[in-house]
């Protein structure tokens, strides 16, 4: 009865949803507009339909209760009722490794391919390691701070009486479990930002110089700002993006974080802004730019269900372009930092192939950030000089 229960909850969030706007959201709305639900209903519904979308279209022909049951197998150390009810030979090794959970449930269901979790596959990036990649979508990425070194001590030991398991990725970087209430355990934001570890990793790429004047041209909520002015506080800085709101949360960001040398405006890099920015020479431009976000899809699982691969074109298209009307806004000798959160070759390499032959820009260096391997974002980054 109680398992039915569970079905008929997961069931209608399931049939409710439709792709179009961030899972998490929709089901803040759905609880909130269906009260009968309780805590325990809530709790259920969210595990399961998470744990479901993980399984992206493996076993897309199943029944839907049997695919739920597997992922939920996939995805969790702790028994729930489907799994003891659908997969009576698996339940007793919930607490293996994914790699051997995988291994059993491909014995047991042969038509089970781990390939087809994530089916883009013919569009990944060259160095993304398929195996792991796919993989890492039954495991939730952790939460990533990035903190202030003199700061970091004070912090783990807030943390740990706070019994969070924490744990130091480095001097400046901590990883929290997911879902961990960071801001009711540490309200005072000052010293440390919330950054993904990969989105971390792309500052080792920026290189500054004392007094450089640089332009953050997708900037949002201003990420990559705060990185680079850790790394270089002498940095002044041009913070620039289409959507205003974005921007409205940087102020707030940065005023916290005491940064407050900095111009910003809201330009649309798609229409020509030599009005705005005619006379305007950068030592460096970071230009994180908009994309499909495959990298990131750990964090959200329903892309592996509901995303068009048409839009992958928008994107590259939409990348490239901003590249061409940005590039002549810098200096000759200096460098352009192309980012993207996508695995899709057609928004990294093949971008890059493009900047490259119709761009006066040398390409330096370009990688992918194997987020998947720390149960963080995947991430791409270039380094070109301006010729
Ligand atoms: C990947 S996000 C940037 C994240 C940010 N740099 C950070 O570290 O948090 C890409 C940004 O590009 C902006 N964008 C999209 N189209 C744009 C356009 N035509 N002109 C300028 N910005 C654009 C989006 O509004 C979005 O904020």
């Amino acid at each position: 009865m109680r398992l039915e229960h569970q079905i008929r909850a997961f069931e209608q969030v399931f049939k409710n949803y439709d792709g179009t706007q961030p899972l998490h959201r929709f089901l803040f709305t759905y609880f909130k507009q269906h009260k009968q639900m309780g805590s325990s209903d809530r709790r259920w519904a969210t595990r399961y339909i998470y744990s479901f979308f993980r399984l992206g279209k493996a076993l897309i022909n199943e029944d839907t209760t049997l695919r739920l049951a597997i992922a939920d197998f996939l995805c969790n150390h702790t028994l729930s009722l489907v799994v003891e009810e659908k997969l009576p030979n698996l339940k007793e090794h919930i607490n293996l490794s994914v790699q051997e959970k995988i291994a059993l449930v491909t014995s047991e269901f042969p038509a089970f391919k781990l390939s087809e979790v994530f089916v883009f596959n013919e569009n990944l990036s060259k160095e993304v390691e398929k195996q792991d990649f796919y993989e890492s979508f039954f495991i939730q990425p952790d939460l990533f701070i990035r903190v202030k070194s003199s700061y970091i001590n004070q912090l783990v030991k807030t943390l740990k009486d706070a019994e969070v398991a924490v744990e130091e990725i480095s001097k400046t970087t901590l990883a929290l479990p997911n879902g961990t209430k960071l801001e009711q355990i540490v309200p005072a934001q000052q010293y440390y930002q919330i950054q993904d570890l990969s989105s971390q990793k792309t500052g080792n790429f920026f290189k500054p110089q004392t007094w450089d004047y640089w332009w953050d041209c997708c900037a949002a909520s201003g990420g990559k700002s705060l990185l680079l002015h850790d790394l270089e506080p002498s940095v002044q800085l041009l913070v620039s993006d289409v959507r205003e709101n974005s921007l409205n949360n940087l102020e707030e960001r940065f005023r916290e974080a005491g940064l407050k040398k900095y111009q910003k405006k809201v330009l649309d890099l798609l229409q020509n802004n030599d009005q705005d920015l005619h006379h305007y020479e950068f030592d460096g431009i970071i230009l994180d730019a908009p994309c499909s976000g495959s990298g990131t899809w750990g964090r959200t699982p329903e892309m592996l269900y509901y995303f068009d691969s048409h839009k992958i074109s928008y994107f590259s298209k939409l990348q490239t372009a901003i590249a061409a009307n940005v590039v002549k806004y810098l200096k000759s000798g200096k460098p352009l930092v192309y980012i993207t959160c996508s695995v899709f070759k057609q928004e990294n390499e093949e971008v890059v192939a493009w900047i490259e032959e119709n761009l006066p820009l040398e390409l330096e260096t370009m990688e992918v950030i194997k987020g998947y391997k720390d149960k963080a974002d995947t991430m791409f980054i270039a380094r070109f000089i301006k010729k």
